[in-house]
């Protein structure tokens, strides 16, 4: 079975309690950039709670195809022997960045400062996804990048380019493109220095940091120079607070349940799902609350509570950007109305997740509009039926958890591309109580 296999479905549903205490896998945001920076580090980087998915494991494979020796000792551990800013070596192949938005992005940035020309490639969804709010900053640093018609993959990277540092201002909240103008940085004469118009999340600085590059960083803002060097450090991956999402939404909405979710990453530019479900009355206690390589973990206690529709604060959007479609599910079971405004981005993610979910939900009963930046759902009753994933990891697992409150059975259509981001879902949501499988 590949991640690209559209015939993969599940059934799911209904669903009882759920129960216990789980751990989700590793951060994916944080993994990709663990294998980058190893990767381009003088010395051994020693990375664990690795994300097992698809999209990490393409960024790793790149990696490889660059010259780079990454050993897996173990599930979940990968030693990166970095070859140093200078090191990689050219690939006559195309590099294959799968699904990963995040992948793509960031080694745009990071390939646009080599000697040798690069290919970028990826799958029919990577291959819709909008291009040009990298390359057109990359260009103004120096790279040529050349894209499809529209600004779409394959992005072909020309080498031997001189890059010099620029200050930028994202038109759109996207840590991926802060992310690749700083990695460019890495290679670039002067100064790059990045705005944000919301802060988002803030991984590669702080593991620019961690690997000993002198950057400056506060919440909307990065400024580093070229010119220096990044030194080998272990990571230890926290758990990825955007798996958790599905069983705090889960665990929410389904009466009787009581669910412990261990380790999970708290940064803040993550949390904002948390913050809208207590908005809307949930009942999430946050536990032991301490560091974990460098970053803030808790484990999340979950208790079954009635939701009520909420106004989401704009605010929160960048803060919860891949948690809407789990956000959809429990406004649609919640009590009176939840808007959804400023959420453009989400047409512009693996599916366009305001139409995949309005459609999926519809077709469950729900009452939900499709907004241009958003929804606006009616809380109600689900009954059983059949929804399309669009091969979107976050719409599959969002169904499933909607399947446990329909009055049947649902049947969840394209969900092999849940392996990207959450290898091993339908085993720990069934360890925790869900009814979910192979159709
Ligand atoms: O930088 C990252 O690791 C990510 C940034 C976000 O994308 P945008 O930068 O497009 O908002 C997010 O949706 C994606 O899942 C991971
Ligand atoms: C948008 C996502 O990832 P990416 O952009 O890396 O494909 C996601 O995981 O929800």
């Amino acid at each position: 079975m590949s991640a690209s296999d559209s015939s993969q479905a599940w059934t799911a549903g209904p669903g009882a309690a759920l129960r216990g205490s789980i751990r989700v896998p590793g951060d994916k945001s944080v993994s990709h950039r663990a294998v980058m920076l190893g990767a381009l580090a003088q010395g051994v980087t020693r990375v664990t709670g690795f994300l097992e998915g698809e999209d990490t494991r393409a960024t790793a494979r790149v990696f490889e195809r660059l010259g780079v020796r990454i050993e897996t000792p173990s599930a979940s551990e990968r030693i990166v022997h970095g070859v140093g800013l200078h090191g990689l070596r050219g690939s006559d192949a195309p590099l294959d960045c799968g699904n990963a938005g995040t992948g793509m992005r960031l080694l745009a940035g990071a390939l646009a400062g080599q000697a040798f020309d690069s290919v970028l490639i990826g799958d029919a969804s990577l291959s819709k996804r909008p291009m040009r709010r990298v390359t057109e900053p990359l260009a103004a640093m120096g790279a040529r990048i050349d894209t499809v018609e529209g600004g779409l993959p394959p992005l072909r990277i020309h080498g031997g380019r001189e890059l010099r540092g620029i200050e930028y201002t994202l038109p759109v909240a996207s840590a991926q493109v802060k992310s690749a103008l700083l990695l460019a940085g890495l290679y670039a004469q002067g100064d790059t220095v990045v705005h944000e118009p919301h802060p988002t999340r803030d991984y590669t600085e702080r593991m620019l940091a961690a690997f000993g590059w002198p950057i400056e960083f506060s919440p909307g803002y990065a400024r580093l120079s070229g010119g220096h060097a990044l030194r080998a450090t272990d990571v230890a991956v926290p758990a990825d607070f955007s798996s958790a999402a599905f069983f705090l939404v889960a665990a929410s909405v389904i009466p009787g349940s009581e669910l412990l979710l261990e380790a999970v990453g708290m940064n803040p530019r993550r949390t904002g799902l948390l913050s809208a479900l207590r908005l809307m009355g949930a009942d999430i206690v946050e536990e032991n609350p301490r560091s974990e390589g460098g970053e803030p973990v808790a484990d999340l206690r979950v208790r079954y509570a009635r939701l009520r529709g909420v106004e989401v604060p704009q605010a929160l959007v960048p803060d919860m950007i891949d948690e809407f479609p789990a956000l959809f599910v429990a406004a649609a079971v919640a009590e009176g109305r939840t808007v959804v405004s400023g959420a453009a981005e989400l047409r512009v993610k693996e599916s366009d997740r305001i139409a995949t979910m309005a459609a999926g939900l519809r077709a469950l009963g729900a009452n939900i509009k499709e907004t241009p930046d958003g929804a606006i759902v009616d809380g109600g009753a689900l009954g059983g039926g059949a929804v399309e994933s669009h091969g979107d990891h976050r719409i599959a697992m969002s169904f499933a958890v909607a399947a446990q409150l329909a009055a049947g059975e649902v049947r969840i259509g394209d969900v092999a591309n849940v392996a990207t981001s959450f290898p091993g879902f339908e085993a720990l949501a069934a360890k925790a109580g869900m009814r979910v499988g192979q159709a």
